[in-house]
């Protein structure tokens, strides 16, 4: 049963959803990841399908970019193909100072500055938080206990073609919170400081709003990030090292669907 924004059939997802913001991500997982994947929708280029993993049913949809965004494919997925679980696979902008690129920050909970759920309570300020059983079974994934404090370290520096570039460390996996910005442009020093402060790791725009929204229906979700910019420091990756570093995010959410 087609709704307004994916045309697949009932039965065509299955109930657990890896979901990055970008098409063409969408499309790399399938074809590198999952086995026997077929597209089961493409409406306005948000591209989904459905294969395996390891024998288990598992689909991949993008979100595109930002709260409104997410919170129509995952309402969509949970309410009219009874979808279960959804984990965004997604990159972010590191705000912690011990934060290099290529990290992954798993979201335990979200701030926001988007007005979609903060106030969807009268006289309440929402806590968007992730799945427990998702954030621990990831966080093992990652080799984090109970006990174990979270790693952190320089990357080393290099040049490469004329320029200072920060090369990735093999990736330390954090868990803690993120803000989900509206405003990828937004120029406010202050805010963010403050936020650091308050333990916030890094900067993305989609987890609050999924997070809200697997409330709303009852399911569960988690936003696994992949650092791909320093917001304080100059920092990038190559295009192989981000590919790479992103795959380790799916493999983390894969981890956290089987053993969740
Ligand atoms: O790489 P994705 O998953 O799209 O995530 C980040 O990148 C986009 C901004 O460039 C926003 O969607 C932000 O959340
Ligand atoms: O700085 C960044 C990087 C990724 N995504 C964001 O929203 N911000």
């Amino acid at each position: 049963m087609p709704t307004p924004h994916i045309s697949a059939e009932t039965g065509d997802f299955a109930p657990d959803v890896l979901m990055p913001g970008d098409p063409r991500r969408a499309k790399r997982i399938a074809e590198t990841v999952l086995q026997d994947a077929r597209l089961v929708t493409e409406v306005r280029g948000i591209l989904g399908y459905t294969g395996t993993f390891d024998g288990r049913p598992v689909s991949v949809l993008a979100s595109g970019m930002g709260i409104p965004s997410i919170a129509i494919y995952a309402t969509e997925l949970f309410r009219f193909y009874d979808v279960q679980r959804i984990i965004r696979i997604g990159t972010a902008g590191g705000m912690a100072p011990h934060l290099e690129v290529g990290d992954v920050v798993i979201a335990s909970g979200a701030h926001t500055d988007s007005g979609i759920s903060a106030n969807k309570i009268p006289g309440m300020h929402y806590s968007h938080v992730a799945s427990f059983g998702l954030t621990a079974a990831a966080a093992a994934a990652g080799g984090i206990g109970p006990g174990s404090a979270p790693a952190s370290g320089a990357g080393t520096t290099e040049k490469g073609n004329g320029r200072r570039r920060r090369r990735a460390r093999t990736g330390q996996v954090y868990v803690g919170t993120v803000l989900s910005s509206d405003n990828f442009y937004a120029d406010r020093p202050t805010t963010m400081e403050a936020l650091v402060k308050h333990r916030t790791l890094a900067v993305e725009m989609e987890a609050a709003g999924l997070y809200a929204v697997a409330d709303a229906e009852g399911r569960e979700a988690l936003a696994i990030c992949t650092i791909s910019d320093l917001l304080f420091k100059d920092a990038s990756l190559s295009a192989e090292e981000r590919e790479l570093l992103f795959d380790r995010s799916v493999a983390l959410g894969l981890a956290a669907f089987a053993d969740a």
